[in-house]
Order: C-alpha cells, then structure tokens, then sequence
C-alpha cells in the first residue's frame, strides 16, 4: 500500500489548469515546453472514466495545437499506472445507461498525437493501462510493473490497435498470449520483447521520464516531427484498427459474457 501523500505530483511542478476541468482525476502540468498527463485516482487504482479520457483527449488535442508544448508526457502515480477502464463505466454501457465513445476519442486523439509521447508505468498497468503505451514514443517502467491485458477474460477484445501493433514488436504467439490469453508480462520481459524503452528504479522513474521529455523538447520540432512520422508509420492502418476493433468492443461490452465479468467484479469489490 502506497502512503496517499506520496501519490501527489512534485511541489515544483507548476499546475495549470485550463477553464474547464473535465475530471478531477487527470491533472494537466505544465513543465516548460513539456505537458504532463497525469491520471490520479489512487484510491480506484487509477480506474479510467469517460470523462478522465475526455480531459486525456482534450489535454492532446489542446497540447498538440499549442506551439509552446513540445512533448507530451504521460504518468500515473506511484505503484499505479491504470487499473484500465472503470468497470462501472463499463457495466453502465453494458446496460445502456452511457454511451461509451469517449475512449475511441481518447485513442483516435493519442493516436493522431502530433507531438512525441513519453510516458512512465510503475506497477499496475492493466488494460488501457497497457495498451497505451504502445502509442507512446518512449516508454519508462519500472522492475515492479506488470503490463496485463485480461480483454477476452472480461467477455471483451483487444482495443487501441493492439492487436495490430502488438503482434509487429512481439510477434504472433507471444503477442496472442498477452491479449487474448491475458499472460501476464513483467517489465523485464516488455522491455527484452522492444514494447517498452528503458527500466528504471521507481524513485527514479519520474526524473528519467522528464530528462527525455526535455530532451525531446529541446530538438528542433520540424526535423524531429518528420522523423517521428517516418517511424511510427502511416496512422490510417492503425486508426482503421481502432475502428474496427472498436466495433467489436461495442458489441461485446453488451454480451451476457462481458456483463457477467463486469458483475463479478464488482460485487467481488463490494464485499472485500
Ligand atoms: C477500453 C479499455 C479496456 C480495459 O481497460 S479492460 C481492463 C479493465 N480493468 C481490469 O480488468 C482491472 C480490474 N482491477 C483489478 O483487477 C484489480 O483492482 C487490480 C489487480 C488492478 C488491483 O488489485 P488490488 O490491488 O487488490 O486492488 P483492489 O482492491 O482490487 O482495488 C482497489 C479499489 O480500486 C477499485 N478498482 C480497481 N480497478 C478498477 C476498475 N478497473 N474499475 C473500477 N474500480 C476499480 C476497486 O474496486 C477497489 O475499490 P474499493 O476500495 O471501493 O472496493
């Protein structure tokens, strides 16, 4: 158990807060040119609402049309990157009380991100959790993260284009075992497998994410933007992924297999 004070950002960061804040679970940072995504919402492991990834997609799509935010950068608290989606979100669509496309916004906007994306996992990193960081340009995590990604457990499919992107870096059986067996992956193992960049001590974690960010920051962003297109390749393929993937997560989030999964864990959470 992680003591609650020590999930709060540094004192040094400056906290700038756009007019409208669309979740109080996601904190909007500005560094210098360096625009820090934080998702802190300890107390639910960082259980990701539609509107968490509204203010995600807005803080991208914001931080992508400001010429003075030169990287975007991505963190969770200590020992919790995500939780993953909210599982009362998803039993609230499943029972067509919400609508549910603010993750497929969220993802289009992460996918079309037109600044580079660092991003620092310590500990729990399910789902979502996960999946992001195959967006993300650099990836730091530390020896305790265990990158997790139950979908079809939970009656549901892969998202995010990872079954396109996945399968690329991991190759086909291993990246079958991450998302449609939901085998755990250490960090150790993500980073020998190329999905993520570096492994870092966890009190070091922050400080290692930030010297990149600035780093990325300080290099000349037309240059560095046509590179970064180079690498990362067309984004039609992985949008049409999203899509496509999307269609099927819609469906499945009102089967009788996901809602059961749902219910279990939710009444498993209510009576521990
Ligand atoms: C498009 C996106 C797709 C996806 O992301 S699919 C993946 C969805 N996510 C999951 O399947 C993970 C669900 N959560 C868990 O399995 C466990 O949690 C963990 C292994 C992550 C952590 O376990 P432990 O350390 O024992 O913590 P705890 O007691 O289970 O959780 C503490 C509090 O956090 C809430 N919570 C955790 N995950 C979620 C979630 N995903 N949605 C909503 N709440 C969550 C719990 O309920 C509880 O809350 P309370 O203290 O009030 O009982």
């Amino acid at each position: 158990m992680v003591a609650k004070a020590s999930r709060l950002p540094p004192a040094s960061l400056q906290l700038e807060v756009g007019e409208s804040v669309l979740s109080e679970f996601i904190q909007i940072e500005r560094r210098g040119a360096v625009q820090v995504i934080r998702l802190n919402r300890p107390e639910k492991k960082n259980a990701i609402t539609r509107d968490m990834y509204s203010a995600m997609a807005k803080a991208l799509i914001d931080g992508d049309e400001d010429e003075a935010v030169r990287c975007h950068v991505m963190l969770g608290v200590p020992g919790i990157f995500s939780a993953g989606n909210d599982m009362g979100d998803f039993m609230a669509i499943a029972t067509g009380q919400a609508g549910g496309n603010e993750v497929f916004d969220f993802l289009q906007a992460l996918a079309q991100s037109k600044k580079p994306l660092v991003s620092g996992a310590d500990g729990i990193a399910v789902g979502i959790g996960t999946t992001i960081h195959l967006h993300c340009d650099l990836t730091f995590a530390t020896p305790q993260t265990v990158f997790h990604t139950p979908f079809v457990d939970l009656g549901l499919v892969p998202e995010a284009a990872s079954s396109l992107i996945a399968p690329a870096s991991l190759g086909a059986q291993r990246a079958f075992a991450l998302l449609a067996m939901g085998e755990k992956l250490p960090a150790q193992e993500a980073q020998a497998d190329g999905l993520i960049y570096k492994l870092v001590e966890a009190d070091a974690l922050e400080t290692a994410v930030f010297e990149a960010a600035e780093q990325l920051a300080a290099k000349p962003p037309q240059a560095l933007a046509i590179a970064r297109d180079l690498i990362r390749g067309p984004r039609e393929p992985v949008l049409e992924r999203i899509r496509e993937e999307g269609e099927h997560f819609k469906a499945r989030l009102k089967s009788d297999e996901a809602r059961q999964a749902f219910m279990a864990f939710l009444s498993r959470s209510r009576t521990k």
